[in-house]
């Protein structure tokens, strides 16, 4: 498998906080990933690691298949800043005529639909856009330069539901036509469900959840029942439990499944947010990985758990 990005270690320290810690986790090429988290939970800072924007303070980075410190596969990136620095005083078309003389491989039909169907003024002045025109002319950019791994902090952050419908699309169209690998950070659940088949989730700088998001969904139940006696039922001893909650008898709980279920309690599936919300709610509960996100490295997220392909449970890796 083609690794787009690999984490050993991962840590980057302002002063004396660290905004990520220990992170080592693979996102595979050709995926769209979300990248979500609280407000402070280091996704741009990860985003600018990855972009070269900055440089880690600990362990290793591999875009690519190459050291993050190897510039020379540059071209193959494209990093959208969530402040979309752009130059003010050019037009629309001089920054994308700039975007074409800095990049080998630029496609200026992608680069012009994108600024054509937000019915922008080619000779209007980037400094005088709204933001989400502004976003749109960044993604422009960020879309003609056709990189093989693209790096959106927030993209939709500032468009419209119509514009943020569109970029969606071409996103989703991108990665499945051209293979690009798409890590896009996102508040918003919905936007990541409906676009990303792959997530990596970030609380206070480590990974919580890393895969597929299919596979992170089916490895999770939402379980409720009655229960009578003080305490949580005692099978619940057999899987990880995320979170609970009781109503009265009622007792409903979300769990990762790691043995049977009784049959008088009933199991649904979660959605996204569920699980997120849990995960986030319970910072003492092991961070998870599917086979293709984990990485061995002897430094660990704390405590980690592992689903599929043969991953076992792993106890205090640090
Ligand atoms: N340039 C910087 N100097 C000092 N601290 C910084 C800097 N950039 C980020 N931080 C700190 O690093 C932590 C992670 O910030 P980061 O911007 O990566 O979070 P985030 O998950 O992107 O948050 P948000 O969802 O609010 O955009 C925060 O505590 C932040 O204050």
């Amino acid at each position: 498998m083609t690794s787009a990005i690999e984490a050993r270690g991962l840590g980057k320290r302002y002063l004396r906080r660290w905004a990520l810690q220990d992170c080592s986790f693979r996102i595979p090429a050709g995926v769209v990933c979300g990248l979500v988290g609280p407000n402070g939970a280091g996704k741009s800072t990860l985003l600018q690691l990855a972009g070269r924007i900055s440089r880690p303070t600990a362990g290793s980075l591999r875009l690519l298949g190459a050291p993050a410190e190897d510039l020379s596969g540059l071209a193959r990136i494209a990093y959208l800043a969530q402040d979309r620095p752009l130059f003010p005083r050019f037009t629309v078309e001089e920054t994308l005529r700039l975007g074409r003389e800095l990049n080998p491989a630029w496609d200026q039909r992608i680069a012009e639909r994108i600024v054509r169907s937000g019915g922008l003024d080619p000779q209007a002045c980037v400094g005088l856009l709204s933001e989400g025109q502004r976003s749109r002319v960044a993604l422009a950019l960020a879309f003609g330069k056709r990189p093989d791994l693209l790096l959106l902090d927030e993209p939709m952050a500032s468009l419209d539901p119509l514009a943020a419908h569109e970029i969606g699309g071409l996103l989703m169209a991108e990665a499945a036509e051209q293979g690009t690998t798409v890590v896009m950070s996102s508040h918003q659940v919905g936007d990541v469900a409906a676009m990303c088949d792959y997530l990596v989730t970030l609380a206070d700088g480590r990974v919580r959840l890393a895969g597929e998001i299919d596979a992170l969904l089916s490895a999770h139940r939402i379980v409720s029942g009655v229960h009578l006696a003080d305490g949580p039922p005692s099978w619940l001893d057999a899987h990880t439990v995320v979170e609970t909650r009781t109503r009265g008898r009622q007792l409903t709980a979300l769990i990762r499944v790691e043995g049977a279920i009784p049959a008088d309690w009933q199991a649904a599936e979660p959605d996204l947010e569920e699980i997120l919300l849990g995960c986030l709610r319970s910072p003492g509960v092991p961070s998870l990985f599917t086979a293709t996100a984990r990485i061995e490295t002897g430094i660990g997220n704390g405590t980690e758990t592992g689903i599929g392909n043969g991953i076992e449970a792993e106890e205090d890796a640090a």
